[in-house]
């Protein structure tokens, strides 16, 4: 197999970071590449050794398609690559032979948000900082993206930010400030679309979708993060919907919402949501003009949307280098993957609501398939949701997790993502940290099986 050390060569644009799709002549070799601009590339490396399993002897930069020493003869960097601090780190460690491939992104929150925190981040490898506009306000994500441009200028790191769009789900509001509530088995609770006061009446949580109380029937079962926590409806009134908890569960904030009806996922009325929401285009406009990396696009179903906002990009950004990562995580998205596929940057496998959607038992081989798919058209995957969840509470993973990501890893996934591991959790950095010696370790063993 050929070589494919993603190293970052660089254009002399800002800001930090792009994807790169890459012609590759087989499958199983496209990368998540990034470009860092000059300014982060402080380190110098001479790039004189071989891919790990190439026979050949001149050097071997970037890609597998050739494509690396190109760019490196319009810059003229024919024997010598320059890297962020980590890779460079990485390299000094290890050499070229375990240089980190799969690309890692932490979802910043409220455990990671404080510019040491993100340092800590950067240092333990985070390639790309997520910050989801389901939650904080505009100031708050601005000021995330602000200490990260300083991290990279101040401190030689090529950290990208990634923005992700609310989408037009079916979501519980926030509760009230309180980080999590318990519902227990048999409780009665209400789901109002009513604007609640304050403080918000007891078991009780707003829901984001008008149509919310006229869609549901009394015996429809109310499936909270795809069956975390379920209800059963028991009686509407007016704009309150009363349900019972028959699986108790922790409610999160803004959480997931489906409802079932016969064993099948009802979509009527809510699934004719648009895929950008008004609000979603507000926030688009920030992630413009704050220059992000990469906008994820939530519940896309066609890849109409995708070209649309595409365009919408061009006509808008500086340099219209924004990338447009498409979430799979509906239905429809699956119906629709290739042309998704196709028309994205890259592409999300979003496991969180994809699992809400498709029995939990049809989540890995729609990853197989996604993983796959992208591979042979060239397009950069990345795989997320609850690779380490049990590390929001715990310092240590479960064997079952270590086993999860050994597999994204396995099926050549270019980036794996933390979510509630690292906005919300108790051990962020340890769980970076098992990101990536786990990858590493999966990266060491292809090359000693040459697969
Ligand atoms: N900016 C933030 N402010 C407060 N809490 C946050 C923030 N970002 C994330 N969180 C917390 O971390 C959890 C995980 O976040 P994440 O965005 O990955 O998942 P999510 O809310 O399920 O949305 P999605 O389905 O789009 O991934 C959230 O449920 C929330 O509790
Ligand atoms: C990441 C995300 O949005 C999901 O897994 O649903």
């Amino acid at each position: 197999m050929s070589q494919s050390l993603n190293f970052s060569i660089s254009s002399s644009r800002s800001p930090n970071s792009i994807i790169t799709s890459q012609s590759h002549s087989k499958p199983y070799v496209s990368t998540f590449n990034f470009r860092f601009p000059a300014k982060l590339l402080r380190k110098s490396i001479s790039a004189s050794c071989s891919g790990p399993d190439s026979s050949s002897s001149s050097p071997v930069l970037v890609s597998d398609n050739g494509g690396a020493a190109a760019v490196a003869s319009e810059y003229n960097w024919s024997s010598s690559i320059e890297v962020d601090a980590v890779t460079e780190a990485e390299l000094k460690e290890n050499g070229f032979r375990s240089t980190r491939r799969t690309k890692l992104i932490c979802t910043i929150g409220p455990a990671t948000c404080g510019f040491e925190q993100l340092e800590a981040l950067a240092v333990g490898g985070m390639n790309v900082a997520r910050i989801n506009m389901c939650h904080g306000t505009r100031d708050w994500h601005r000021m995330v993206i602000e200490r990260v441009r300083r991290l990279n200028e101040e401190k030689g790191y090529a950290v990208a930010v990634m923005m992700d769009t609310e989408g037009s789900e079916i979501h519980m509001g926030d509760l009230g400030g309180a980080p999590s509530a318990k519902a227990e088995d048999g409780e009665i609770w209400t789901f109002s679309v009513r604007a609640l006061d304050s403080p918000r009446p007891e078991r009780t949580i707003n829901v984001n979708y008008d149509g919310f109380a006229e869609d549901v029937k009394v015996g429809d079962e109310l499936l909270v993060d795809g069956g975390m926590v379920r209800f059963e409806v028991i009686e509407k009134i007016g704009p309150d919907v009363k349900c019972q908890c028959t699986d108790p569960g922790l409610l999160l904030p803004r959480a997931n919402l489906t409802f079932w009806r016969d064993g099948s996922l009802v979509r009527e009325r809510n699934a004719m949501l648009p895929t950008i929401s008004s609000k979603d285009w507000l926030d688009i406009d920030f992630g413009i003009t704050e220059n992000v990396d990469f906008i994820a696009i939530s519940f896309v179903k066609s890849a109409e949307v995708i070209n649309h906002l595409k365009s919408y990009i061009k006509a808008r950004s500086r340099d219209g280098d924004v990338a447009v990562i498409a979430k799979i995580e509906s239905i429809d998205s699956l119906t629709n993957l290739e042309e998704i596929i196709q028309a994205s940057d890259g592409v999300m496998v979003a496991r969180s609501d994809l699992g809400a959607q498709i029995p939990l038992e049809q989540v890995p081989s729609a990853q197989q398939r996604i993983v796959q798919l992208c591979r042979e058209l060239n397009k950069p995957v990345i795989v997320a949701s609850q690779l380490l969840e049990s590390m929001v509470e715990y310092p240590t993973p479960t064997r079952a997790e270590v086993a999860d990501v050994s597999e994204a890893v396995r099926q050549r996934a270019d980036a794996l993502m933390l979510s509630s591991e690292s906005a919300m959790g108790q051990f962020p950095e340890k769980a970076l940290t098992v990101l990536r010696s786990v990858s590493l370790r999966i990266e060491r063993w292809w090359r000693e099986e040459k697969l």
